[in-house]
């Protein structure tokens, strides 16, 4: 494809995004329908895409329009491309822009500048303060990838090693050395051999780091565990029995096989059946994910003020359930990736002011300017 044509699949499937198809399901959709495309045709369509949706409002508003071409317009005039070179009508080219659509178009001010919805912009200015500027701007670009090493199937320095022998280059990072950064070659980990058996799995930093910092001293319940990814790292620092627990029992399907990959167990318990006592329990709770819209920028347009209300209630419905199965003495650790404080310390502070058996530990706020995604973990210990 040339590179005119890859824009021309962007935004075809930019049209579908802002039609209601989520990006993954809209790019799969084209992929399927799009035999011609190899592998680095595909690989520059999704970066093209991913890259439109993080910096969707400000491009539309420079593109002159809300549309696949609009915001492609958009993207040409912000890297001050003609964009004649690229919507050209030759081949599979976008079609010649026409007398309105070049009329169209102006410079992004305030929450479009900043590619924020207008409702959110008082959110995130109440919830991040003086960084709120900074943040957005992190969101508007890619975010790095992370891998955790697992240390009962390699040391960092063999992980590495078995990375770059299939030529994906990492870097250990300085706050956990563990936590290793892809440089490069970061396509080629799903099929690396260090990444199908376990050396390594995928996780980013933040919540790594917060993992690391939980207290291990007996048995662990993951309350909301979906795909596991807190209950293997969990697992993998040596937890004495771990537990997983989910209200939607599919999405710990994988679970037992990851675990045996990593060289571990977890027991699933059934969803509602969350009994007995356990040291630690994680309440990883369903949250906007705005720490982490530069890997899903598109739930970033779609998030309304309704959804952040019910996520809300589910949020400490859940802390209540989970606080339930604490051992006396043992800790809850409550997280979100999420930058909004009403996810976060709100939601904190109204569970101690309803709990009294429950003080603070730590409190700990991850953000894209000193780890990686942004993400909350608040530790609570029972009386
Ligand atoms: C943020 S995700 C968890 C991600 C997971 N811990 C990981 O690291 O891969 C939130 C999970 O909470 C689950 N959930 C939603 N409501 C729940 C409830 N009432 N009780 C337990 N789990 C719930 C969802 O099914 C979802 O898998």
């Amino acid at each position: 494809m040339t590179p005119a044509a890859r824009i021309s699949a962007a935004i075809t499937i930019l049209d579908r995004v802002l039609g209601g198809e989520p990006a993954e399901a809209a790019l799969i959709r084209w992929s399927r329908a799009s035999r011609y495309a190899g592998s680095g045709d595909r690989a520059a369509v999704r970066d093209l895409v991913f890259d439109s949706l993080r910096r969707l409002r400000s491009r539309a508003t420079l593109g002159g329009a809300m549309t696949g071409r609009g915001v492609l317009l958009g993207a040409c005039r912000e890297a001050g491309r003609d964009p004649a070179e690229i919507f050209s009508g030759e081949g599979h080219a976008p079609a010649v822009l026409t007398e309105a659509e070049l009329a169209l178009g102006r410079a992004p001010a305030g929450a479009e500048a900043l590619d924020l919805p207008d409702w959110m912009l008082g959110e995130w200015q109440a919830s991040l303060g003086d960084q709120a500027e900074a943040v957005a701007e992190a969101m508007r670009t890619r975010a790095p990838v992370w891998l955790r090493v697992n240390p009962r199937k390699a040391d960092p320095k063999a992980a590495q090693a078995a990375l770059a022998a299939e030529g994906i280059l990492t870097e250990t990072s300085p706050l956990l050395e563990t936590a290793l950064e892809v440089r490069e070659g970061s396509r080629k980990l799903a099929n690396a051999q260090a990444y199908r058996e376990g050396l390594v799995e995928l996780q980013d930093l933040s919540p790594q780091l917060a993992c690391a910092a939980l207290p291990l001293t007996g048995s662990v319940l993951d309350f909301c565990a979906g795909g596991g990814g807190k209950a293997l790292a969990l697992a993998g620092r040596g937890a004495a029995s771990v537990s997983a627990h989910d209200i939607d029992r599919a999405r710990m399907a994988n679970l037992p096989e990851r675990a045996r990959r990593a060289g571990g167990t977890i027991r699933l318990v059934p969803p509602g059946k969350a009994a007995g006592r356990f040291d630690l329990v994680v309440a990883d709770v369903p949250c906007s994910g705005s720490g982490t819209w530069r890997r899903t920028p598109d739930q970033k347009w779609r998030l309304t003020e309704a959804d952040l209300e019910r996520l809300g209630g589910l949020q400490t419905q859940i802390l209540d359930q989970s606080a339930e199965v604490v051992a006396a003495e043992g800790h809850l650790a409550y997280m979100t990736c999420s930058v909004f404080a009403r996810e976060n310390q709100d939601q904190v502070q109204a569970f101690l002011s309803r709990n009294s058996g429950f003080v603070l530990e730590k409190v700990t706020e991850y953000s894209p300017l000193t780890a990686s995604d942004g993400f909350f973990c608040a530790i609570l210990r029972r009386n």
